[in-house]
């Protein structure tokens, strides 16, 4: 909600523009709520618009060419140091993002320590080759590629990791030369805003990392649009990221999307059962099931799967449910009123259409749940490949199990779905290992592990409608953040 000229002791969060903490034009800001309990205000934060955006742009592009003549190795320098002010911060931006969008601490804190190691990893990019030598066909000649970066880039974030995204992208962005104007959710500034606060206490030169929060249809459309932004690196939602590509391929803009997943689990009759059964569960509900690696749909042999499905609702009855900073919680709320409603909605969807409500279901509504978005672990079954919740990303706590009789059925149901970011399956057979990664159109495959979780130094992204076929983390990054030239020289 808009609320004109606070007087309010929570702390108001500002835009961070060439260096500088401003207000936005507007002077409106907007409340930054906690899931768990929707009447504690995290903080306010700035409700910009396009000119706060034009600013934070025109310093970028002032910014940007002292940043690329810089070297590499001392751009570098910066980044170990803004680790070093996030490692001192750990705790209290962990805890700033648990009250902010409701997952657990713990997974909070692994979120940080995770955003500690991406600025680690690409302040070390720093000192690898950017080049290669390549042989020309005149023997007098020195042919060789090196890289430039790109110039201004849009980092528009969504609020599921609200540290690791914005850091795996600002963090390649710059280490290659680019400056940065950073949209972050709205729904989580005040987090975003303290990644940034470590950046300018790394002492980062004033425009080359700037933020602007605000709505994604106001400050993100901005961003989109602007002629003096060369790239847009966005993680969101199918909906949004398509038109961001639109807006950019209409100005020759370059764009990276990572976006939705309906991510399958397969298990097998040979599989490890409680193995497939805690992975299921981890990669299935932990965040609430707000991960765009989520498991979503799990596909299990006919000849386990009463066994399969009895162990699954016994685990999935131990889940504890609560606010993620209470020690004994497993699974916080949803991340915010019309996530819930979503989650809601597909539930209802679900139940419409025929499924077997199994387990859950329910938004949780008594006691210590009053005033929170909480809503209970559910699983489906007797779920058909047709009905919604098999086909559209939910984003919340919700599986659907469905019985198959051969890994080829198994393939063919995963396979059909226009999202194709991850995909596990569970079995001790080699051979039907290898059909898995031959088959499967995921970007990221996994054997015997749980569909989500990501490793920073691997290229992360999908195939088909969950990304623009483009991949972000790891030296994979160094491919959307730069541009190639090939350099002949001759005497
Ligand atoms: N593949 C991945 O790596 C990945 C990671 C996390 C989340 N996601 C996806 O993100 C979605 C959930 O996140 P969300 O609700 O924040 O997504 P979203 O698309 O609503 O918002 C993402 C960002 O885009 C901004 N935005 C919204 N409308 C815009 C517009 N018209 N123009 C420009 N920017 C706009 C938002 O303010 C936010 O900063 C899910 O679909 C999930 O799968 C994908
Ligand atoms: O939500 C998208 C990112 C997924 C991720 O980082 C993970 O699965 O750990």
């Amino acid at each position: 909600m808009a609320v004109s000229e606070v007087k309010t002791k929570k702390q108001t969060y500002l835009n961070y523009i060439d260096g500088k903490w401003v207000h936005s034009s507007t002077k409106k800001v907007d409340k930054s709520i906690n899931p768990a309990n929707k009447n504690e205000i995290v903080g306010y934060v700035q409700q910009s618009n396009e000119e706060d955006v034009n600013k934070a742009v025109e310093a970028a592009k002032k910014a940007q060419v002292n940043w690329r003549r810089l070297s590499s190795v001392k751009r570098g320098e910066y980044l170990y140091k803004a680790a070093s002010e996030l490692e001192k911060r750990m705790d209290e931006i962990a805890e700033t993002m648990t009250r902010e969008m409701g997952k657990t601490f713990p997974e909070s804190k692994g979120e940080v320590q995770r955003g500690i190691a991406i600025l680690r990893y690409y302040a070390g990019e720093g000192m690898r080759k950017i080049g290669d030598v390549i042989p020309s066909s005149d023997s007098e000649a020195l042919m060789f590629t090196t890289r430039v970066p790109l110039g201004v880039v849009g980092v528009i974030t969504p609020w599921n990791f609200p540290v690791a995204i914005p850091i795996w992208k600002i963090a390649p962005a710059i280490i290659y030369g680019n400056t940065v104007v950073f949209k972050p959710a709205q729904e989580t500034a005040v987090t975003a805003a303290k990644i940034v606060e470590c950046l300018d206490q790394a002492g980062l030169p004033a425009g080359v990392v700037n933020m602007v929060t605000g709505r994604g249809l106001v400050v993100g459309n901005a961003i989109a649009e602007h002629p003096d932004i060369n790239a847009i690196t966005f993680t969101g939602s199918n909906e949004v990221g398509k038109t961001i590509a639109q807006k950019a391929v209409a100005r020759g803009a370059k764009y990276q999307l990572e976006m939705g997943g309906k991510n399958p689990v397969i298990v097998l009759d040979d599989a490890d059962l409680d193995q497939a059964v805690e992975a299921t569960v981890s990669g299935g509900l932990r965040s609430t099931g707000q991960k765009c690696t989520a498991t979503s749909r799990v596909f299990v042999h006919s000849n386990v799967y009463d066994e399969f499905k009895e162990k699954l609702l016994s685990r999935v009855k131990q889940i504890t449910i609560g606010n993620g900073l209470n020690n004994d919680t497993w699974m916080g709320p949803c991340a915010s009123e019309k996530q819930l409603e979503t989650v809601l909605y597909y539930i209802r969807k679900g139940i419409e259409e025929g499924a077997t409500l199994l387990y859950g279901g329910n938004r949780l509504e008594d006691g210590e749940f009053k005033n929170g978005f909480y809503v209970q672990p559910t699983i489906f079954e007797n779920v058909s490949p047709n009905m919604t919740i098999a086909r559209e990303e939910i984003f919340g706590p919700v599986l659907a199990l469905i019985k198959v009789d051969t890994l080829e059925e198994a393939l063919n149901l995963a396979n059909d779905t226009p999202f194709g970011l991850s995909a596990s399956i569970f079995t001790k057979n080699i051979g039907n290992a290898l059909s898995f990664i031959n088959e499967i159109e995921a970007g990221l495959v996994r054997i015997n592990e749980e569909s989500a979780g990501v490793e920073l130094q691997a290229p992360f992204g999908g195939m088909k409608q969950s990304s623009s076929h483009s991949r972000e983390q790891g030296r994979a990054a160094i491919e959307f953040f730069t541009s190639i030239k090939t350099v002949l020289i001759k005497s």
